[in-house]
C-alpha cells in the first residue's frame, strides 16, 4: 500500500545487528512497504525538533494529535499509555479490565502535544457480560470514534501461542461495526509484548501475524514494541507527533495529564490492589478519596478508603494483622511520593459497602 511503512522493533540493550535479519523478515512479510527503520522515520522527529530550536528557527503554531488506545483487555493498553506519556496516568494489572473509563495523558514535543485515552478492553458483542461491561466497551468506542487516530494494540505473544480468533473478530470489525454510525479512525497496529516472543525465540512469528491482521483492516502502519520495557516507544512517539495537525492543545502546557493528585492517588492505589490481590478479588472493588491536607515541609497525608462488597473480600484486602494492606500502602506510597514530587503519607481503610 503506497506510502504505509512498518516500523519494527529495535531492542535497546542489543546491538542493532542481532534483529536485522529479523528486520527484514518483517520487511519482506509486507513487500509494497519501505521498511523505515526505528529512529529514521520521516516525521518531525525529537532530534530535528530540538536542532530547529537551536538554530532559533521560530515557533509554529500549536498542533494536536488525539489518539484512542483501544484494545482487547490486558493486551498492555495502560502499559503503552504510561510509557508514552512518560508517567503513570493509567493503573496497570494483570487482571483484566483494571481500565474502567477511559484515562487520560498527554505528552509534548515542541509546539505538537499528543493527547492519548486508555480505553476500557474492548470485546465482541457475544463476549459482553451484563449492562456495566457494555457500558465499558461502548465507552471505549465512543472515545475512539472521535479521535484523530486509533492504536489497535494487540497481545502479540499471545496471539502467536494461542491464536484467538476473538481478537481477528475484533480487528475485522474496526472495518464495520463495533457500535452504529462508527466511522473507523485512521487506525495503527500495534503488536505488543514482542519481548515474550524474543524470550521465546518466537520473534519470527511476528510477520506472519503482521500479515495475517493486515489482511483483515488497512490498518496504516505497523509498530512491533515492548510496552512494559520501553522498546520501540520513542518511534511510536515520533510517529505520533507526525500525525498532528494544526489546533489548539487540550491540556495546559507542562502537563502530562488532567487527573487531579487525589485521582493520580485513587489510580495508582486501585492499581496497587488488583496487582496485590488480581486472582483473589471480585471487580466491585471502588476506590474512595477522603481527604489531603499539606504539611509546611512540603509533604502531604492523603487517605483514601477502599470499598469491598463483602466481609469475606474486607478480610482479603486487609490479609493478616493488616499485612495485605499494609505492603499495598507501602508500594502506593513510594510510587505516589515519586510521581507527585512530594512525600506522601498513605492512610488506607478498607469498608464494606453492600
Ligand atoms: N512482558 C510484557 N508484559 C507487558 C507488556 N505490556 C504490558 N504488559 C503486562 O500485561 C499486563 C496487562 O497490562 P495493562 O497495561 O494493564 O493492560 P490493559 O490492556 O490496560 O488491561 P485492561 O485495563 O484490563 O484492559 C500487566 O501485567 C503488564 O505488566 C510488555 O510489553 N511485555
Amino acid at each position: 500500500m503506497p506510502g504505509q511503512q512498518l516500523q519494527h522493533w529495535r531492542h535497546r540493550t542489543e546491538p542493532w545487528e542481532r534483529f536485522q535479519s529479523w528486520g527484514w523478515s518483517l520487511c519482506l512479510c509486507c513487500t509494497a512497504a519501505p521498511l523505515a527503520v526505528a529512529g529514521l522515520y520521516g516525521g518531525p522527529g525529537r532530534a530535528a525538533q530540538g536542532e530547529a530550536q537551536q538554530q532559533g528557527v521560530p515557533e509554529e503554531g500549536p498542533r494536536l494529535l488525539q489518539v484512542a488506545v483501544v484494545g482487547v483487555p490486558n493486551a498492555g493498553k495502560s502499559t503503552l499509555t504510561n510509557a508514552l506519556v512518560g508517567q503513570k496516568v493509567s493503573a496497570v494489572s494483570s487482571k483484566t479490565n483494571t481500565t474502567f473509563v477511559p484515562t487520560l495523558g498527554a505528552f509534548t514535543e515542541g509546539p505538537t502535544q499528543v493527547v492519548l485515552y486508555d480505553t476500557p478492553g474492548v470485546v465482541g458483542k457475544r463476549q459482553i457480560r451484563g449492562l456495566d461491561h457494555e457500558q465499558r466497551v461502548r465507552s471505549a468506542w465512543g472515545t475512539a470514534a472521535d479521535c484523530d487516530e486509533l492504536l489497535f494494540i494487540i497481545d502479540a505473544h499471545r496471539q502467536v501461542v494461542w491464536p484467538d480468533t476473538r481478537v481477528t473478530t475484533l480487528i475485522q470489525q474496526l472495518s464495520t461495526d463495533p457500535m452504529p454510525d462508527w466511522q473507523c479512525p485512521p487506525a495503527t497496529l500495534v503488536l505488543n509484548k514482542v519481548d515474550l516472543l524474543m524470550k521465546d525465540g518466537r520473534a519470527q512469528e511476528l510477520a506472519p501475524l503482521c500479515d495475517q491482521l493486515r489482511s483483515l483492516h488497512p490498518f496504516g502502519h505497523v509498530f512491533a514494541i515492548s510496552a512494559l520495557r520501553r522498546d520501540g516507544i520513542d518511534a511510536l512517539r515520533d510517529y505520533l507527533v507526525s500525525r498532528a495537525t494544526p489546533g489548539e492543545w487540550t491540556i495546559e502546557a507542562g502537563k502530562k495529564t488532567e487527573q487531579t493528585p487525589q485521582e493520580t492517588v485513587t489510580e495508582v492505589v486501585r492499581e496497587k490492589v488488583f496487582r496485590r490481590l488480581h486472582e483473589e478479588l471480585p471487580y466491585n472493588i471502588g476506590i474512595q478519596h477522603e481527604s489531603w491536607r499539606n504539611f509546611a515541609d512540603g509533604s502531604a497525608r492523603v487517605e483514601q478508603t477502599i470499598v469491598v462488597p463483602t466481609d469475606q473480600v474486607r478480610r482479603i484486602v486487609v490479609g493478616k494483622h493488616g499485612a495485605v494492606i499494609g505492603q499495598i500502602g507501602k508500594s502506593a506510597r513510594l510510587e505516589l511520593t515519586d510521581i507527585l514530587k512530594q512525600p506522601i503519607h498513605l492512610i488506607l481503610n478498607v469498608k464494606v459497602r453492600r
